[in-house]
């Protein structure tokens, strides 16, 4: 629904995007919904607001018209993140209202002045600060740094105990429900996997910091999550804690008892090992997740790392390194930093196979920390008895995880 009563005096706006890249580079199969909060008590404020992704604030203008909101009304806007998708709007705001005060932190308020030559009227706000709207509605401000950029934190309303989480506690996919009140295990299977796809792509890289916030915002003892991407959580709220606990374990520790297999091929000799080992571990009944690359979007390619023990890469040599895709594709999982997998290595060469080199290079630039079986390399076409030692290693892969 776009316009959704919370509570009373507690609104939410939301609209979906899809057919775009999220952030420019993540492709959303399922789209995605961002979302804003309107709290009146006796005054009106905004927490965070939306754009489309051509920086369009219309559709958040319209939804406020139907809400019965007027611009006017709004004396405060309360900004958890700079994030353009959730401030864009206030550059076309400020052409409307000039009466209103911003409510941020003090990054957020440096991000102000450069974004939208905002200097005036911002009441910088620090953790366990509070705002008094009358009317009972009063918003208490958690900073969370680095949740996702380093300005970011987390507003809470006090006598609904809702806490209005902004990037935290999101999730992509469009839903034609609102709340978790009767989520089924398919709608929970969905939420979770697109929970994970947005972990993976916006936070994962920060999952230090996403826990902190995490055991920070149990703390608080919300009844409510109601977050800038996804549905609120209000009926069981502990149920986007734990996926994100998951996500957050997963990127620190292990996956799931799964195997990922990224790969690429020029001329099909590595690609012939990927299809028979993949029929390989297929047989023995266990989940693997097959990417090649350049094809697969990187989002879909961290997703499947992210949840998964194990991690098989199979490339050939280029010009002395590791085939590009594939090198590019670990250097991005590195900037992630999804640790700790249990990993095999493989793939054709001509002459001088690269393979090993880069892969080190890679592994101890962003330190890692993965361990490998010993790595595989066959001389042109794939033989028989390069499937079998594959196999085995394959194998001990397998024990390394303890599937
Ligand atoms: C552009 C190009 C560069 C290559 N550079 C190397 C190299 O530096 N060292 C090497 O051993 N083989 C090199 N090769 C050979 C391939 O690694 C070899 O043909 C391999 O079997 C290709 O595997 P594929 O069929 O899975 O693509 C190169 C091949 C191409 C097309």
């Amino acid at each position: 629904m776009d316009v959704t009563k919370l509570a009373d005096g507690i609104t939410k706006l939301s609209a979906s995007l899809d057919g775009i890249l999220f952030e420019g580079m993540w492709e959303i199969p399922n789209g995605v919904s961002l979302n804003s909060y309107i709290v009146k008590g006796e005054k009106t404020a905004i927490i965070d607001g939306f754009c489309d992704w051509e920086g369009v604030p219309e559709k958040l203008f319209e939804l406020l018209d139907k809400a019965e909101v007027n611009l006017e009304d709004i004396k405060y806007l309360v900004i958890n993140h700079m994030e353009p998708d959730h401030s864009g709007w206030i550059k076309d705001f400020k052409k409307l209202n000039t009466d209103f005060e911003v409510v941020c932190t003090k990054k957020a308020a440096n991000l102000m002045k450069t974004f939208f030559d905002q200097e005036e009227n911002v009441r910088v706000v620090q953790t366990s600060d509070t705002l008094d709207l009358g009317n009972g509605k009063v918003l208490e401000f958690h900073e969370v740094p680095n949740v996702h950029w380093p300005e970011t934190m987390m507003t809470f309303e006090k006598s609904t105990k809702t806490a209005f989480t902004c990037d935290l506690f999101g999730t992509y996919g469009k839903t034609d429900f609102d709340f978790d009140d009767n989520l089924t295990d398919e709608d929970l299977r969905y939420l979770n996997d697109e929970g994970l796809r947005y972990y993976s792509n916006v936070m994962m890289t920060f999952s230090q910091q996403v826990k902190k916030a995490v055991d920070k915002f149990e703390e608080l003892g919300a009844k409510t999550i109601a977050p800038g991407h996804g549905i609120v959580w209000r009926k069981d709220p502990n149920k986007i804690v734990q996926m994100y606990r998951n996500y957050i374990d997963y990127a620190l520790g292990y996956g799931r008892k799964e195997i990922t297999i990224l790969w690429g091929s020029m001329y099909g000799r590595t690609e012939e090992a990927v299809r028979e080992i993949e029929k390989y571990i297929i047989g023995k009944n266990i989940k693997v997740n097959i990417h090649r690359l350049p094809e697969t979007n990187w989002g879909t390619m961290l997703k499947s790392v992210l949840s998964s023990s194990g991690v098989i890469i199979a490339a050939p040599t280029y010009e002395y390194q590791m085939f590009p895709p594939v090198a590019c594709a670990l250097e991005e999982i590195g900037r992630k930093k999804i640790l700790k997998r249990h990993a095999l290595a493989f793939g054709s060469y001509g002459w001088t196979s690269g393979l090993q080199k880069e892969l080190d290079d890679i592994m101890n630039r962003y330190k890692l920390n993965w361990d490998f079986v010993d790595t595989y390399i066959f001389n042109g076409k794939v033989r028989k008895e390069d499937i079998d030692v594959i196999k085995k290693r394959v194998d001990a892969l397998i024990d390394k995880i303890g599937i």
